[in-house]
């Protein structure tokens, strides 16, 4: 059965994806000893135990620091931990040993233990590791005096995704319908797994907005939206105001109006904290309603990882749940744990750590406030819960224990075309409707796997570095799968913008007869997309399996200066993509900061929108960090001219704040902060294309790096990358290459270096 096939082939690549995964960090860990780890920013040496506390979901939370006993500086070194990264504690041994003695740890190869510690909040001084209760190493453990905290593969992901394909499995596999004859899955995984059409609600003709300054492409997509019985996608190119439609959809859900008889309950997700975030700080600062109480609102998710905002921080599930009228039981069951706990690691005041019989009482008196604390913490979580009618979380976090048995009437996924499809079944399952937002032609999610096997050979300690950075969200992208050489592009793209999947045809997908009610005649049924990398993702698979019916584009951009807007527009969005007036003619001449000292200046400069410095013929060759192909590039020359340029815009008042310099290559991002940073400060932005997507500055300089006599572009060739990089500038844009490199690479890149040669302000290059 192809939707069983489909399952399969999901589970298939997702172990590769995981195998990818934990074959890069134990590679790491093999290689590098303590303090080379420490450099790398994967761990942190030499800490001691500053207190323990206890945490929502009765968490153990050890809070560690530099003790000024053995260090100089006691703020942390430069390091790579965020909030949510696994992590394990171990003994700092000055003379390194074979084994540590003890060991709180959150992996094992099979990456399977779901206890982890995780990294629950980091400070300039201090990083806190939250251990489950039930973590086996944590029944009766004695912290060492010197620890060290590694960084670990997350497999919790990994663990939900195959959870919830395993989930999706089962129902395939079960009768439509149960003995008593309830439905054993809802209509909407069936549309999603093409054993069902969507299906349109009445037509909505005419309704009133809440926002009115919304455009037509944007009010479409919300009547489009509310229509849609199962599932509508929500196409967003760059500026286009994705959140901003979104965020009618949700005033619009949420309220009783004539075209929405019932009031809903939404689960707001996303593929990042970021995307959530975004959304949550928009709901919060909707002005209040004029009859009726406002949105009650939830955030799940670490406070620590939720953006420093007042308001965000008092949405966020643990606040609530503290602020509570129930609260005030939990925390006094807490404070007597802690005292236990820290008494028993041998932090409490005075006492000395109790040995023996003494310390097992003391450990089934833990054992026993733990459960008393876990049941009056789900009775707290659940009442703010069911007070919520909008709950937010990434879409990995909701499949955490606190949304266990929570339903919705819809889910709403945010960048959806960056989150991988196995992750969007996790919360696709709490809800009868999806609403997926994003935009095909901008970055997929990153895919490790797609390097193939990981083996010690295929990476030179250059190449570590890499990899590991492209983790931690600032490295070089890892090549996709149509970059490889030999690639056949053409073979790669069985429907619109997708390189990584195969169709089964609908004649061989069972029931495909059924299909076809009146209601469903716009959609037109192409079959179940088989994934050949799960770079394909669950937005254009469903495109690519019921045609351009299943989503609406949002067609005015309001970011950049039309001409900016031109060629992006034409080659990726079909030239439907229109600027807003208020945009249109925008250039970095009319910011009130900027200084026009001659009339020639401003012209040529603050009144250019599109400038290319052409380095063909200079012999501005690349350089290769490291020693393999492996490496990172960088280009020397291309830097001068982008240090120039930057300086001649800042000479002429942009701030550097509002400039931004993006390079596909981490060394070029390496080579240009050495160059700029000591002179425009941190304001001045300097990153790869990854770092820079859902963002936008007044003037973006892009310095493409390749210049060589073999006229290799390397993922130069990748369309949607370049596509983010070109598309974040608002007025200005200025990029710096090698045509006669470059137009080799692929005819996308060729059509862009004619468009450049004929619509830009080509300047020489050359250096004096
Ligand atoms: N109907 C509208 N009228 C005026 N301005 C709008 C409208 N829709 C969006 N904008 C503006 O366009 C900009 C982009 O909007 P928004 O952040 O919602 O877009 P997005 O599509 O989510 O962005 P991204 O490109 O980062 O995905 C914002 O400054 C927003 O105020």
């Amino acid at each position: 059965m192809s939707a069983s096939l489909f399952i399969d082939k999901h589970l298939d690549l997702l172990s590769k994806e995981r195998d990818a995964e934990i074959g890069r960090t134990s590679l790491i860990f093999s290689k590098c000893g303590p303090k080379l780890l420490e450099q790398k920013g994967l761990a942190l040496n030499g800490l001691g135990v500053a207190s323990i506390g206890v945490g929502l979901g009765n968490k153990t939370l050890i809070e560690l620091e530099r003790p000024s006993a053995y260090h100089t500086v006691t703020t942390l070194p430069p390091h790579t931990f965020r909030p949510g990264d696994l992590a394990s504690i171990e003994e700092n041994h000055v003379v390194p040993t074979r084994q540590s003695r003890k060991s709180i740890k959150s992996t094992d190869a099979s990456g399977r233990d779901k206890t982890m510690p995780t990294a629950s909040q980091v400070s300039d001084s201090r990083i806190v590791i939250a251990v489950d209760p039930s973590h086996s190493d944590l029944s009766d453990f004695e912290l060492p005096e010197r620890c060290r905290v590694l960084k670990l593969a997350n497999s919790i992901t990994y663990d939900r995704m195959e959870g919830a394909l395993r989930q999706l499995k089962g129902l395939i596999g079960s009768p439509t319908l149960s003995e008593t004859g309830v439905p054993m899955r809802s209509r909407l995984i069936e549309v999603l797994l093409g054993l069902a059409m969507p299906s349109r609600g009445p037509t909505v003709h005419s309704m009133t907005f809440f926002d009115n300054s919304l455009n037509d492409s944007q009010k479409t997509a919300v009547m489009f939206a509310l229509e849609s019985v199962e599932v509508a996608c929500i196409h967003g190119p760059p500026g286009t105001g994705k959140t901003h439609t979104l965020i009618e959809i949700i005033r619009q859900l949420t309220s009783i109006t004539p075209v929405n008889p019932t009031a809903l309950r939404l689960l707001i997700c996303g593929a990042s904290n970021l995307s959530v975030d975004n959304i949550l700080e928009r709901l919060l600062a909707l002005p209040a309603p004029s009859h009726g109480p406002r949105l009650r609102v939830t955030r799940i998710g670490h406070p620590a990882r939720v953006i420093a905002h007042e308001g965000a921080l008092n949405a966020t599930l643990e606040t609530q749940a503290d602020r509570s009228d129930q609260a005030a039981l939990v925390r006094d069951v807490k404070v007597e744990l802690e005292t236990i706990l820290n008494v028993l690691s041998g932090k409490g005041k005075g006492a000395k750590t109790p040995r023996g019989l003494e310390r097992k009482k003391m450990w089934e008196e833990v054992r026993e406030l733990r459960k008393e604390s876990r049941r009056r913490e789900r009775g707290v979580v659940s009442t703010v819960l069911q007070g919520s009618q909008v709950v937010l979380s990434t879409c990995h976090s909701s499949g955490g224990h606190q949304l266990h048995n929570q339903e919705f009437d819809v889910v709403i996924i945010d960048e959806a075309t960056q989150a991988l499809e196995a992750v969007c079944w996790i919360p696709i399952f709490k809800a009868k409707k999806l609403i997926l937002a994003g935009d095909p032609k901008q970055l997929p999610p990153t895919v490790l796997s797609l390097r193939g096997h990981v083996s010690l050979d295929q990476y030179s300690p250059a190449s570590n570095v890499d990899v590991l950075t492209s983790t931690l969200g600032n490295g070089d992208p890892l090549p996709r799968p149509n970059e490889a050489p030999g690639a056949d592009d053409s073979e790669n793209e069985p429907g619109p913008g997708n390189p990584s999947g195969s169709v089964i045809e609908a004649d061989n997908v069972p029931g495909a007869r059924a299909f076809g009610s009146e209601a469903a005649q716009s959609f037109c049924y192409r079959g179940l997309t088989l994934p050949r990398t799960l770079e394909l993702t669950m937005f254009e698979r469903l495109e690519i399996m019921y045609g351009p019916a299943i989503k609406k584009m949002l067609t005015v951009q309001y970011r950049m200066h039309t001409k900016i807007a031109e060629f992006p527009s034409k080659t990726m969005y079909g030239s439907m993509l229109t600027t807003h007036p208020s945009v249109a003619t925008h250039l970095l001449r009319q910011l009130p900061n900027v200084v026009v000292s001659s009339e020639e200046d401003a012209q040529e400069i603050l009144g250019t929108p599109v400038v290319f410095f052409d380095t063909a013929g200079c012999e501005y060759f690349e350089r290769l960090e490291g020693d393999s192909d492996e490496g990172s590039r960088c280009n020397e020359n291309e830097a001068t001219i982008v240090k120039q340029w930057v300086a001649t815009l800042v000479a002429m008042g942009v701030n550097p704040s509002q400039i931004a310099i993006i390079t596909p290559y981490q060394a070029q991002v390496s080579l240009l902060t050495s160059l700029l940073r000591s002179t425009h400060g941190p304001e001045l932005e300097i990153g790869t294309v990854d770092g820079m997507q859902g963002r936008e500055k007044e003037a973006v300089i892009i310095s493409l790096v390749r210049s060589n006599d073999k006229r290799e572009v390397g993922f130069l060739k990748e369309e949607r990358r370049l596509n983010v990089a070109m598309t974040r500038a608002r007025r200005h844009l200025c990029v710096v290459g090698d045509s006669s490199t470059v137009q080799h690479g692929s005819k996308y890149l060729k059509d862009w270096l004619i468009w450049l040669e004929e619509n830009a302000d080509v300047r020489y290059a050359g250096l004096d």
